[in-house]
């Protein structure tokens, strides 16, 4: 009994402890395992996650590990929270360690630095095609879900069954509200664009740009996004759900949202480095720009905020001529697929 679990998570940072927690007080058993053993030894010892929830109580039934081999032989449910730039290094650490009915889910909003690919081709390449695999997406932060704040969120994943287990183990009629979808590549994808769009939305804000411009943002982020989506076959009717405008919306207006204070910051005149120290935690969509934009030029569409994010980040341009050029672009139809 001491050494299973329900469901291990992998990853004790801000958003795998939070799920850990909410988790955990619906009543299953779940070990948090994270790779540093002195933050192990303080989520122990202070029955909190000082370093990154400050003040929220771990609940009794979750169990801070930090052997990998102990977590992983603990459950076959395995959910995967660490940020996407090491996702296939610890899928690779996990592997040998993996019982044969393991199953395995990630929270990880991103794509894989460098080649761009989804999370489920670098999950397929490590692991292989045996374990069903499955993916969270949607607006949730961290600290509203480990306070127990009422949140909503999306499921979808190769395996039935799998996908309803974890509806089981994460639903909570109080705080936790988790819709199912069949789409898993968009899933994917809308968590890895509403990064690089919320970096958008926050050097908007920094230069000094109001709510219109803002809310532009957001719903041209969101064209772009289903255009993305829609060549790489994902549902078009998915952005318009949690995955999509739900995460949209909460990362390009809250200032909870990492992305965001980063396009904020550099909005108002830091650059990326002192931006990126300032937040002090993974900013997914610095990185995922990158391999957004290099996507996007791969398959020919065509992604004019992502674009300017990216030549702001990348190649110097200053956040107002970026804004100018977004401005500045030729008269479009809104209604048209192909503008
Ligand atoms: N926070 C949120 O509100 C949400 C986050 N997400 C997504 O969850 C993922 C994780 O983000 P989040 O928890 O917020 O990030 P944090 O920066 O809060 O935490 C990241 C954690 O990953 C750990 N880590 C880094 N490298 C490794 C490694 N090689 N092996 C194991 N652990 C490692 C870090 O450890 P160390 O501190 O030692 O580096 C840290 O504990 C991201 O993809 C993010 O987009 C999704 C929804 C909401
Ligand atoms: O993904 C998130 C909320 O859904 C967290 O957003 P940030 O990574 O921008 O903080």
């Amino acid at each position: 009994m001491k050494n299973t679990a329900d469901i291990t998570v992998l990853g004790a940072g801000s958003y795998g402890t939070a799920l850990a927690i909410s988790l955990a007080s619906n009543g299953h058993r779940t070990m948090l395992w994270g790779h540093e053993p002195e933050h192990i030894e303080n989520l122990i010892n202070d029955k909190s996650n000082e370093a990154f929830l400050p003040g929220i109580p771990l609940p009794d039934l979750l169990i801070p590990e930090a052997d990998l081999a102990t977590a992983l032989a603990a459950s076959n449910n395995v959910l995967v929270v660490v940020p996407s730039h090491v996702f296939g290094l610890v899928l690779n650490q996990a592997k040998p360690l993996l019982r044969k009915d393991s199953r395995i889910v990630w929270a990880t909003k991103g794509l894989e630095p460098e080649t761009g690919r989804l999370l489920q081709d670098v999950a397929r390449e490590v692991l292989g095609d045996e374990y069903p695999l499955a993916v969270l997406s949607g607006p949730t932060f961290a600290k509203e879900l480990a306070a127990g704040m009422p949140t909503a969120i999306s499921i979808a994943g190769t395996d039935p069954q799998f996908t309803k287990d974890l509806v089981e183990l994460l639903h909570s009629p109080k705080r936790l509200r988790v819709y199912a979808n069949n789409d898993f590549i968009g899933l994917q994808l809308g968590g890895a664009v509403k990064n690089v769009i919320a970096i958008g939305a926050g050097l908007s804000d920094g230069i000094g740009f109001g709510a219109n411009a803002r809310t532009a943002l957001i719903t041209r982020g969101l064209v772009e996004l289903t255009r993305l989506g829609e060549a790489m076959g994902a549902q078009a009717s998915t952005f318009m759900g949690m995955a999509g405008l739900g995460d949209l919306v909460l990362t390009c207006t809250d200032n909870q949202s990492r992305n965001r204070r980063f396009g904020l910051a550099l909005g108002k005149g830091s650059d990326v480095e002192a931006a990126q120290e300032e937040i002090g935690q993974v900013v997914e969509g610095y990185r995922n720009t990158k391999e957004v934009y290099t996507l996007a030029k791969r398959l020919g569409v065509e992604m004019p905020i992502t674009e300017q994010v990216y030549q702001v980040l990348y190649k110097g341009k200053s956040p107002v001529d970026a804004a100018k050029e977004l401005l500045s672009r030729e008269q479009k139809s809104e209604t048209s697929s192909a503008e």
